[in-house]
């Protein structure tokens, strides 16, 4: 567990009195904080926080964000006011990962069981190349137990690092190592809950024209023909081999909430709607009205690594005022 200072002040001691420039004050203020409290079931959760006030919160419990909230305490991640937090179900919201599986494509639980796992904070992970400067980050593993192995079984470590730049920026970003002796292959998804003002007000743009696997109708494929996407209905669709920027509109809340991506060809665009949401029991009859869900993912092709082959993805999450 770490929480990276915020560089080395350049340019701090330059105010001799007078009227402290925005960027003076910011090299001066104490580095970001980490935190750590307890559920109510006593699973560890951490909360990053910036010297301007953002703050991310991670919980072990499938190494899932369940928090990322502005410098003004906006929150920008959905969480159902009937969530239910008791291991090993992943908790209604925020963003939790889906590993080695998405959906139903395959033989194991849906979603697979990253997200139903206890994660560890790991101390000393192997460097990741690029620059962490002022970024307070925290870093969890997760192995298969002998019982994954048991429905799963390839050996890998897949290393997740949580960061929250001094502007509020949220990055994951997921290392999988291949520490077997074989090849495996695997599919992902950081499934993420937005918060959103209303379904009816939001659009999201990025994906005109692609193609799409339509989960409603037997994954079947179609082509995206609208400007942008809006909503009136249930969705529940994988957009293949997207830009690596999607943006989500919201008109109600004023703010654009902006999706950037690396090594995460697709993107799930999931809103319940009415009937559906009212079978879901950790979900309120009317909250699809205020989430929606757009991961970025890696589905349609399974990505395969051989034995001591490491794959990286990232997500990087940031909010703009809507105009
Ligand atoms: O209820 P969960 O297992 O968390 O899945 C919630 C939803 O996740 C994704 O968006 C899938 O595309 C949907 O088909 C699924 O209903």
């Amino acid at each position: 567990m770490k929480s990276s200072g915020s560089g080395s002040g350049s340019g701090s001691s330059s105010s001799s009195g007078g009227a402290r420039s925005e960027s003076d004050k910011r090299a001066a203020a104490p580095p970001p904080e980490l935190q750590l409290i307890r559920d109510l079931n006593g699973i560890p959760r951490l909360i990053l926080r910036t010297n301007r006030g953002a703050s991310a919160t991670v919980s072990l419990q499938g190494g899932q964000v369940l928090s990322w909230k502005t410098e003004r305490g906006d929150e920008l991640l959905f969480l159902s006011s009937k969530a239910i937090f008791d291991p090993p179900r992943a908790v209604r919201g925020g963003i939790p990962i889906c590993f080695p599986q998405v959906g139903s494509r395959g033989t194991l639980e849906p979603h697979g069981f990253a997200r139903n796992k206890i994660w560890f904070v790991e101390k000393d992970p192997p460097p990741l190349p690029g620059d962490w400067t002022g970024k307070a980050h925290i870093d969890l593993v997760l192995k298969p137990s002998e019982d994954d192995m048991k429905k799963w079984p390839h050996s890998f470590e897949f290393r997740l690092r949580v960061s929250l730049a001094a502007d509020g920026n949220l990055t994951l970003t997921s290392r999988i190592r291949n520490v077997d002796g074989k090849n495996f292959s695997f599919s992902i998804a950081y499934h993420t809950y937005f918060s959103i003002s209303d379904i009816s007000e939001v659009r999201i743009e990025g994906l005109e024209t692609l193609d799409y696997l339509d989960n409603l109708i037997q994954k079947q494929r179609f082509t995206e023909q609208g400007d942008s996407l809006t909503f009136e209905s249930e969705v529940d669709r994988v957009y293949l081999d997207s830009n690596n920027m999607v943006a989500v509109l919201d008109h109600g809340k004023k703010r654009t909430l902006v999706i950037k991506k690396e090594g995460l060809p697709d993107v799930v665009v999931w809103n319940p709607w009415e009937r559906k949401s009212k079978s879901i029991v950790d979900l309120g009859d009317e909250e699809y009205k205020q989430m929606l869900c757009v991961d970025g993912a890696a589905i349609e092709n399974p990505i395969t690594l051989k034995p001591g082959e490491e794959w990286t993805g990232r997500l990087e999450l940031s909010v703009l005022p809507y105009s």
